[in-house]
C-alpha cells in the first residue's frame, strides 16, 4: 500500500490484490516497462490478454494500472488486464483513418506546452482544451520560453489566450530561468498525474528535466540527434517528480485529431453557443436570417470572425469523423454477418455430408 501511494494511488483500485498492481512506464516494441513504486520490470501481454484484446484503446498506455503476475525471474512479468482508466487522452493514430491512439492514461491534468515567443495558434490551443475536457482530465495551458520575451509581450499572449482558455489556468514559465515552476507546482501534488502535451520545440523534455532537477529527458539542447540533425522525443515515458507527482512526457503532435468531442465543445465555444440560443428562429442558419444573433454579435464585434471560423470547423470535422466511424461501424457489422453466414453454410454442408 505505501509504495503504490508513492506512485500515485487511486481509489478505484483498492478492491485488487496490492502486490499485483503495476503501472506503466513507457510502452517499447511488444513489451512494457511497468514500476511498482520499489521496483522498474519488464512486462509482457498474457495470452489470455491478447485473445481478448480486440481494439487498440484495449492494450495498455502510459499511465496505466495494470493488473500482473510476477514471473521467477523477478525483473519479468506478463499483463493480465488493464485496470479501468478514469482518463484517457485518445487521438487518431497518425497516418491512419479511424484508428484511435492512447496519448496518456490516469492523468488528473494535462499541460498544454505552447511556447510564448513563436507559432502561438490559439486555434489548436482550442482544440487541445476539447481534447482534454474530452480525456477527463484538466487542462492547463503552460507558456513556455518566458525568458525569450518581454513583459509586454508576455501580457500580450496571456490576454489573448484567456479570450479563449475560458475558466482554464494559464502558467507562463521559463525552464531559463525557473520562473512560474512554483505556480506550476501547485497541479502536481504528491501522488497526482499530469502529462505534456504540445507541438514539437516547446520545451516539454526541458521542462521535465526542470521538474527533476536533473537532466534524464534527452532535449534538443543535448547532441543526441534524430535524422534531421536535432533531438525529439520520441516515445512516451513517465517520470517520478521529488514529491511523488507524476509526469508524462509526449513527443510533440504536429497534427491533433479530435475525437469524438461533441459533448464538450459546449465547454469551450460557450460564448458561441450563448449567442446561438439568442438568434430569432431554432433552425437558424446563421446567414442572412432576420433576428440572427451570430450575425448581428460578428458585426458589432461581440463574436471573433476567428473564433466562430473555428467553432465552425470542429462541428464540420466532428460531423465528419462521426460519419467515418458509422461507416466503419456498418462495415464491420457487414463482415460479422458475412462470417457468421459463411458459418451457417459450412455447419448446413456438413450436415447435409453426413
Ligand atoms: N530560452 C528558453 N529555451 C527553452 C526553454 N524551454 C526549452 N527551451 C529550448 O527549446 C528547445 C526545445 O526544447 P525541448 O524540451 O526539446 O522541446 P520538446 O517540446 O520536448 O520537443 P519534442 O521532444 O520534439 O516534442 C531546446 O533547445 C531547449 O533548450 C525556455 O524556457 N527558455
Ligand atoms: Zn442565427
Amino acid at each position: 500500500m505505501e509504495k503504490l501511494k508513492q506512485i500515485g494511488w487511486d481509489d478505484t483500485i483498492l478492491d485488487i490484490e496490492k502486490d499485483n498492481i503495476a503501472r506503466v512506464i513507457t510502452v517499447q516494441k511488444n513489451s512494457y516497462r511497468v514500476t511498482d513504486g520499489d521496483m522498474d520490470y519488464l512486462a509482457h501481454l498474457s495470452g489470455r490478454f491478447l485473445n481478448q484484446a480486440s481494439s487498440p484503446l484495449d492494450f495498455p498506455a502510459v499511465g496505466d494500472w495494470v493488473d500482473v503476475q510476477k514471473l521467477s525471474d523477478e525483473r519479468k512479468a506478463v499483463v493480465n488486464r488493464v485496470l479501468t482508466r478514469k482518463s484517457q487522452f485518445i487521438r487518431q493514430a497518425a497516418g491512419t483513418k479511424t484508428e484511435a491512439q492512447i496519448v496518456a492514461a490516469n492523468m488528473d491534468t494535462v499541460f498544454i506546452v505552447n511556447s510564448l515567443n513563436h507559432d502561438l495558434n490559439l486555434r489548436r490551443i482550442e482544440r487541445y482544451i476539447l481534447s482534454t475536457y474530452e480525456s477527463g482530465a484538466s487542462p492547463v495551458v503552460v507558456l513556455t520560453k518566458k525568458d525569450e520575451c518581454t513583459p509586454d509581450e508576455v501580457q500580450d499572449v496571456m490576454i489573448q489566450v484567456e479570450e479563449i482558455a475560458i475558466g482554464v489556468p494559464i502558467v507562463a514559465i521559463s525552464n531559463v530561468t525557473r520562473e512560474g515552476i512554483d505556480e506550476l507546482m501547485e497541479y502536481l501534488a504528491p501522488q497526482r498525474t499530469a502529462a505534456l502535451l504540445g507541438s514539437s520545440g516547446v520545451g516539454k523534455s526541458t521542462l521535465v528535466n526542470t521538474l527533476l532537477g536533473q537532466d534524464i529527458q534527452d532535449t534538443k539542447g543535448v547532441r543526441e540527434a534524430d535524422s534531421k540533425g536535432r533531438h525529439t522525443t520520441t516515445h512516451r515515458e513517465m517520470f517520478r517528480l521529488p514529491n511523488d507527482a507524476q509526469l508524462i512526457d509526449t513527443p510533440g503532435m504536429r497534427e491533433l485529431q479530435l475525437w469524438e468531442g461533441e459533448s464538450v465543445i459546449e465547454a469551450t465555444f460557450q460564448d458561441v453557443e450563448a449567442f446561438e440560443k439568442e438568434c430569432k428562429f431554432n433552425d437558424c442558419q446563421h446567414d442572412t436570417e432576420p433576428g440572427c444573433r451570430i450575425q448581428e454579435a460578428l458585426n458589432n464585434g461581440e463574436l471573433d470572425e476567428d473564433r466562430y471560423q473555428s467553432y465552425l470547423k470542429l462541428q464540420r470535422e466532428l460531423a465528419y469523423e462521426k460519419r467515418k466511424q458509422n461507416q466503419k461501424a456498418m462495415l464491420e457489422e457487414k463482415n460479422k454477418w458475412k462470417k457468421v453466414s459463411k458459418q451457417q453454410r459450412e455447419n448446413y454442408n456438413f450436415r447435409k455430408m453426413r
